[in-house]
């Protein structure tokens, strides 16, 4: 099937990797989200405030939209964020893989943090299960190219400070060292969503048994429950949980442990270097790890992703990951 292709990510502040898309020939930069399933962009419906510094899409121009009329959509996201709007088709092209009559959401609102944000929009590739279109819930662009590709699955390369890439179809070998761990995912939730019993903080163990893992391309840190941040950080001189910041900051001198964590059996390594995310003032730093505020979903963001080539198969489905 000739549909596998390689999209090039590029980092975008450090928070977010943003991919060009083409929808109905109209160029955008949009976050892949493996923690969502509604593919959505800035469109011409949009406040002019809030399209400040983004581009935009705009149904009228492109000869290959389709309005569903009367479909709209509601998103809202852990941080709080979130947008809705109306919902049309259109031909969207992502590296060498395109999709036509793909649900295409267009933000008639989006929330404060998405105008000062990077990202022209979205693309959800978790499962459509939790896709919020109504009153049809729609495919995500994954689930729509499944069956032009050679395998039903996509990678994610999101090396630090670096380009990276999104591959759909195949796995890209040169882009990983060693073999590839895989974990089983329940797919119950709408996520890439797989058991993490346990966490190691430099050469010590701890157990967090019946707690998860999601993979999520769309979350910038590592997020964890309470104990396992309050672990990791009793082992950094100088670290404290600050009000100010959000979140545990530490000197910036300090060298920091790694974090493995288990994914369905095997640990993944962070190595210290990548858990120090940036500096604040040039003496404190902001760390990488932070907490996911409750529940026993942990949430691995682009830190994680920074350490290791993510695998989303959905012909389990499972989750797969191996070392950069
Ligand atoms: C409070 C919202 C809860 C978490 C839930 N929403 C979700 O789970 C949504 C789909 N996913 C998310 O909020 C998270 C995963 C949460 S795991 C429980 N991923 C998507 C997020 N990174 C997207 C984003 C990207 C850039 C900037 C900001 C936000 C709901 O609608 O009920």
């Amino acid at each position: 099937k000739r549909q596998d292709g390689s999209a090039s990510a590029a980092p975008a502040g450090g928070t977010e990797y943003l991919v060009s898309t083409s929808v109905g020939g109209e160029s955008l930069n949009l976050d892949f989200d493996t923690g969502s399933a509604d593919l959505w962009v800035f469109s011409s419906s949009l406040s002019s405030a809030s399209k400040k510094g983004h581009d935009i899409y705009t149904a009228s121009k492109s000869p290959t939209y389709q309005a569903l009329s009367g479909y709209t959509w509601s998103i809202t996201y852990a941080d709080g964020s979130g947008a809705s709007g109306k919902v049309g088709t259109d031909t969207v092209t992502i590296g060498g893989t395109s999709v036509t009559g793909q649900a295409v959401e267009l933000a008639t609102k989006v929330s404060s943090t998405f105008v000062s944000d990077a990202a022209d929009g979205l693309v959800g590739l978790a499962f459509s299960s939790i896709n919020t279109v109504q009153p049809v819930q729609q495919q995500t662009f994954f689930d729509n190219a499944q069956p032009s590709l050679n395998s039903p699955l996509f990678a994610a390369y999101l090396p630090y400070n670096a380009d990276g890439a999104y591959d759909f179809g195949f796995i890209d070998s040169s882009k990983y060292s060693g073999s590839i761990n895989y974990a089983t995912v329940n797919s119950g939730n709408g996520f890439w969503e797989f058991a993490s019993n346990s966490y190691q903080v430099g050469g010590s163990t701890f157990s967090q048994s019946g707690n998860t893992g999601i993979a999520d391309t769309g979350t910038t840190l590592v997020l964890m429950i309470d104990d396992a941040v309050s672990n990791y950080y009793a082992s950094v001189s100088g670290a404290s949980n600050s009000a100010t910041y959000g979140g545990y900051i530490f000197p910036c001198s300090t060298s920091l442990p790694s974090l493995s964590v288990d994914i369905g059996g095997n640990y993944a390594t962070i190595p210290g270097s990548l858990l120090n995310f940036q500096s604040i003032d040039g003496t404190n730093c902001f760390g990488g790890l932070q907490s996911v505020g409750g529940g026993t979903q942990n949430i691995y963001g682009d830190v994680f992703f920074n350490a290791y080539y993510g695998i989303f198969d959905a012909s389990v489905p499972q989750f797969g990951f191996a070392a950069l």
